[in-house]
């Protein structure tokens, strides 16, 4: 099936095969597929309260299933080059990772890009940012856009989309913009390079989203990303990890003078919870149900997220 397709909840049930966590965890069921100390502390570096049960038990398999996509796509590439008889320039596999604000995009993303490195046949992952592609604020309070960061509009996307479309050209270098959380605005003299990657992890809220009706003839995003994953999770337990993210910035990056939101570090923590609840109402919830949930149905695979972040269930599409 065409995995832009967006489904009905009628048929949607039939195009993924179902797991629940246990059924997915056997799924690793590959000795080479352990973790030495170096990588349970590069995993914990990621992220302080990752647990490594659940990189075990959702990660692995998740590593295990994109290793045999990438090795088959490498394999249709040299037999495309054996029937030409001529080498062609490599191109990276690009693995999407979209959802919602807070859901954990980057913290997979990071996971994966850990453990995809440590297979011989494609070490070199990058991961990207679609944040990087957002507009500069100055361009964001041009538009009248401040209130619909992270909204379709507030993305260059023709960027984006040139951007993807180069990485599958096979040019070599890669260069990529930067967001910064702590200003909150794109970071205008820093770029992040790559040299031939093997694979790209492209993460961000829009790496599944279409153009609106009255631009059909656009390309997707999409059409140029191999294998997509859509993280999802209840809006009840996104918005608490929204606001302990917001807690955990307001006594890290927002004390520094330098932070865009350094004013919420010298609130007490009830005014911080509240605007934070404000921002997640009026911005990012009303982005996740407009924008972001419904490209969840395109995806390859679904990982629904529980309370502790805990993946209870994964769907892989048929
Ligand atoms: N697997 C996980 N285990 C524990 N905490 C997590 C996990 N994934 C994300 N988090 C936490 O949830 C919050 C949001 O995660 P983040 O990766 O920044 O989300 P996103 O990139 O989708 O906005 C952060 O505070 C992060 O530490
Ligand atoms: C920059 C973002 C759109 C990116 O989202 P993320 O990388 O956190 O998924 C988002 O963090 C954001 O700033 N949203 C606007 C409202 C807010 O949360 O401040």
């Amino acid at each position: 099936m065409d995995s832009r397709t967006v489904l009905n909840e009628e048929n949607r049930h039939n195009a993924y095969i179902e797991f629940k966590r246990k059924e997915w965890a056997k799924l690793r069921a590959n000795v080479k597929l352990t973790l030495s100390e170096d990588d349970i502390k590069q995993l914990q570096g990621i992220n302080e309260s990752l647990s490594m049960q659940e990189v075990i038990d959702i990660y692995l398999p998740l590593s295990r299933l994109l290793n045999l996509y990438v090795s088959a796509r490498q394999y249709r590439h040299a037999v495309r080059d054996k029937f030409l008889n001529s080498e062609h320039e490599k191109v990276p596999y690009i693995i999407g990772v979209a959802g919602s604000v807070a859901v954990g995009k980057s913290t997979s993303a990071r996971i994966l890009q850990a453990l995809l490195s440590r297979w011989p046949e494609h070490p070199k992952v990058a991961l990207v940012t679609t944040d990087g592609f957002l507009r500069p604020n100055k361009e964001l309070v041009a538009r009248n856009l401040m209130h619909k960061k992270g909204f379709p509009e507030s993305f260059d996307t023709k960027a984006l989309i040139d951007f993807v479309a180069a990485i599958k050209s096979g040019q070599k270098l890669i260069t990529a913009p930067l967001y910064s959380h702590l200003t909150y605005d794109i970071l205008p003299n820093k770029s992040l390079q790559f040299e031939q990657p093997d694979i790209v992890i492209l993460e961000g809220l829009n790496v599944l989203q279409t153009p609106s009706v009255d631009e059909l003839d656009k390309t997707f995003v999409s059409d140029f990303v191999d294998f997509s994953i859509f993280v999802d999770a209840d809006k009840g337990l996104l918005k608490t990890w929204y606001i302990q993210r917001f807690l955990k910035f307001r006594e890290g990056a927002f004390t520094d003078p330098n932070a865009y939101f350094h004013s919420y570090s010298k609130m007490s923590e009830k005014e911080a919870v509240a605007i934070a609840s404000k921002i997640w109402d009026e911005i990012n919830a009303v982005n996740l149900e407009k924008n972001i949930r419904p490209t969840r149905d395109r995806a390859n695979l679904i990982l629904q997220k529980s309370i502790n972040h805990q993946v209870s269930e994964v769907q892989l599409r048929k």
